[in-house]
């Protein structure tokens, strides 16, 4: 009421008013006259600095503060100086009497101020009517602005104020909260000690106490009259759990172990008779899990011809995650050229695309055993032949104009552009089934924006206007009574790989159509439902055949030439894949094996010639290699019969390289066994990675040193021969 009429004063000449206003500032001036005497006597009383700390502490408890004596007396003297500057201003402010004081008051210095602020300086000064120049602009804008009239008579808005001061306040304490308890952790025992011994404290805590104040100085409020700017209380962030779709979250599950789920040919529905016959021709009785599965479900989308899908609709495309070795190659071959057995003329129908030349071959191998006798024609296009001659193989020109010579095109991406760019008359408008096999290498790696090339090209338009423009194809979107009532052939994707990523974001850029994911990564308990859609196992990423059997073998880098020596000629080990992790490896460690003697040793990397390479693999798989050492050349997809061992010279890097290349026994169901080779160093960092995926403790193999001293000694004449022909190689390549 007091400040009301104060307030009001300014704005009206009342004698009455300023009567009792005068008496009212006359109050205040002794009170503040009386509490600056208080101080003197209290200050006059300390004998040492320390006592002044301690009043400084109660009075100011937000001011950073020094525990060093000599800082201390230093600041001790620069803070009396202030005071009497302080003291000094105040009896100014009172000797200028009524009118600066009324001056203040009006620009917010009510009497409850100088206590609510009193835990800055700032607000110690603006309290004593000794407001800082900065600080003073500040206000007089403020009070510029707001008409004293408002800030008198609005008593919503000082409950507001009064409300958000509290609130401040509340805030302010958290946070102070917070600040000790972070010093707390940092400073934890060195705390304890402070506490126990009092004044006591080393070094190391005053730069602790000296931080943490500096913080505590940081986060008093400034007075109420600013704008306050940020200083927002820190948020938890809420980790956030990714949701997946429903096709990848629920999936079809698939058997992981295959003897078990063997399912005889005659007893899975739809498939051809003539097909039937070649797979009994060709060995294969029953089907594995993965194939009794995906076939039928390929086969569904094409069960009104491959011209139309099922009811007219677009069939979903259909994503596989199986394991190594467990038949993904007939799950897509079967159904693929048994749609294709009915189609009159020959246009591009199937393609599939595969990140390797060998893996290519091998796949068209698959294709031209099936599709033999049927008509339907198989081409490679990777490159092994000119692009002239794969030119042939691939188009004809008639006088009609060109006319496709392939049913089924096998490629690896980069030949593939090459041709869709530069061969004439090479379509891919007809196309039905694209097959991108080792799915998840190949979106790593879109060379040349590859599957763009191959959808642009297959929904390009005819350039011969005769056509309809409503028997144009068109690519797949939303299922409307317009989209329904033209059909056309669709283009159906077929992913398979043993590594499939669940990455939705990587998947998207495949441009999937109401995907349908079937996977053999599940827990065992989700075992006895497979079969039924069941909720995915978010731990488990991926899954080995069931038939392999991993260890791993402690070593050091001078001894793991020894080791693999050991494995071939005192374990006598055949049909060894040996992996390293460079081609340069891979021939100095087939060097080195070759000088030594005794093992029939080859090596398969890129300082072979394909057709070195075919050999190479064909001879091995022959049996008349005993150790082939390998780069990750051989590690994907490759399919070897009859490879005993993988052993891991080098740690693979990735878990999915470590997938693949012991994937490469174990396969069909056969047993297998991997090991793999670890540094000191490399050990725990390779065990919880494989921890990470999901599977068990790796077994571990130890070689004990007597075992290799028998071979010690031709070992050093085996490294003086490496070096030596190391030697003749360099000289060879800078002749
Ligand atoms: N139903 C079957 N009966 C007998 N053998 C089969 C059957 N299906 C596939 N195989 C054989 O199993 C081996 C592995 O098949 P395939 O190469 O298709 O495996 P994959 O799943 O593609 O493996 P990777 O992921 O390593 O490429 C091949 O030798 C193949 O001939």
């Amino acid at each position: 009421m007091e400040l009301f009429r104060i307030s009001r004063y300014t704005g009206e000449e009342d004698s009455a008013v300023e009567s009792s206003s005068q008496a009212l500032l006359e109050r205040l001036c002794k009170q503040a006259r009386a509490r600056q005497l208080k101080k003197q006597q209290q200050e006059e009383l300390s004998p040492s600095g320390e006592f002044k700390l301690k009043e400084t502490k109660t009075k100011l408890p937000e001011k950073p503060k020094s525990r060093d004596s000599g800082l201390d007396s230093e600041n001790q003297s620069q803070r009396e100086t202030k005071k009497r500057k302080r003291k000094q201003s105040n009896e100014d402010a009172c000797a200028e009497g009524p009118k600066k004081l009324r001056e203040n008051l009006q620009r917010g210095n009510d009497s409850d101020e100088p206590a609510r602020l009193a835990d800055s300086s700032l607000a110690a000064d603006t309290a004593r009517g000794h407001v800082p120049v900065k600080q003073k602009k500040r206000n007089n804008k403020k009070t510029s602005v707001v008409s004293p009239k408002k800030t008198e008579a609005d008593p919503e808005e000082n409950g507001e104020q009064e409300q958000k001061r509290s609130n401040f306040k509340r805030s302010q304490a958290q946070r102070r909260k917070k600040m000790d308890l972070s010093k707390d952790v940092k400073t934890d025992g060195a705390e304890m000690r402070e506490e126990g011994s009092g004044e006591v404290v080393n070094g190391n805590q005053i730069g602790n106490e000296q931080l943490s104040n500096a913080g505590k100085a940081k986060a008093t409020p400034p007075p109420s009259s600013l704008k306050i700017l940020g200083g927002y209380d820190k948020k938890a962030v809420h980790k956030i759990q990714p949701i997946l779709p429903q096709w990848l979250a629920q999936p079809k599950l698939v058997h992981k172990r295959i003897k078990e789920n063997l399912v005889p040919i005659q007893d899975v529905p739809g498939i051809h008779p003539r097909l039937m016959k070649k797979l009994q021709v060709n060995g294969v009785e029953s089907f594995f899990p993965v194939q009794v599965e995906v076939i039928p479900a390929i086969l569904e989308g094409a069960s009104n011809g491959f011209l139309v899908g099922r009811g007219g609709y677009q069939p979903s495309d259909i994503c596989v995650s199986a394991p190594t070795g467990s038949g993904k190659t007939l799950s897509f071959v079967i159904p693929v050229v048994q749609t294709l057995l009915e189609r009159a003329v020959c246009q591009v129908r199937a393609l599939a695309v595969l990140p390797t030349k060998e893996l290519a071959q091998q796949v068209s191998r698959v294709f031209n055993i099936y599709a033999d006798g049927t008509g339907l024609k198989v081409v490679l296009i990777t490159g092994q032949k000119s692009f002239a001659k794969e030119q042939e193989t691939l188009v004809q020109r008639t006088v009609m104009g060109y006319s496709s010579l392939a049913d089924i095109v096998v490629a690896t991406p980069g030949r593939l552009v090459d041709h869709i760019d530069r061969t004439p008359g090479f379509s891919l408008r007809q196309l039905r089934f694209l097959i991108i096999d080792e799915a998840d290498r190949m979106i790593d790696d879109m060379q040349q924006n590859w599957l763009h090339q191959v959808v642009k090209a297959a929904f390009r338009a005819e350039e011969d206007s005769a056509s309809s423009v409503l028997f144009q194809r068109k690519e797949p979107g939303p299922v409307t009574a317009a989209s329904s009532c033209c059909p056309q052939i669709p283009l159906q994707k077929l992913l398979f790989s043993a590594t499939l990523t669940r990455n939705p974001e990587k998947l998207q850029q495949l441009g999937l159509y109401q995907p349908r994911l079937f996977t053999s990564v599940y827990s065992e308990k989700q075992a006895s439902s497979a079969g039924s859609v069941a909720e995915q196992n978010a731990e488990k990423k991926y899954t080995l055949p069931e038939g392999l059997s991993q260890y791993y073998v402690p070593c050091n880098l001078n001894s793991k030439p020894l080791f693999l020596l050991h494995f071939m000629l005192t374990m006598k080990f055949t049909h060894v894949l040996c992996f390293t992790n460079s081609k340069e490896t891979s021939h100095r460690l087939f060097l080195l094996v070759r000088s030594f003697g005794g093992v029939n040793v080859a090596e398969f990397s890129s300082r072979l010639t394909p057709s070195e390479r075919q050999k190479t693999l064909k001879v091995f798989e022959q049996g008349k290699i005993q150790l082939l050492i390998s780069t990750d050349a051989t590690a994907r997809g490759i399919d070897i019969k009859g490879v005993k061992y993988v052993i891991n010279y080098d740690a693979p890097q990735f878990i999915r390289t470590y997938i693949h290349r012991v994937g490469r026994t174990a396969r069909a169901g056969k047993a297998g066994l991997a090991f793999t080779m670890l540094l000191k160093v490399q050990e725990q960092k390779f065990l919880q990675m494989l921890r990470d995926a999901g599977f068990p403790e790796l077994g571990k193999q130890l070689v004990k040193s007597e075992y290799l001293k028998p071979l010690s000694e031709r070992y050093e004449e085996a490294l003086s021969k490496l070096q030596k022909t190391v030697k003749d190689e360099r000289a060879q390549k800078h002749a």
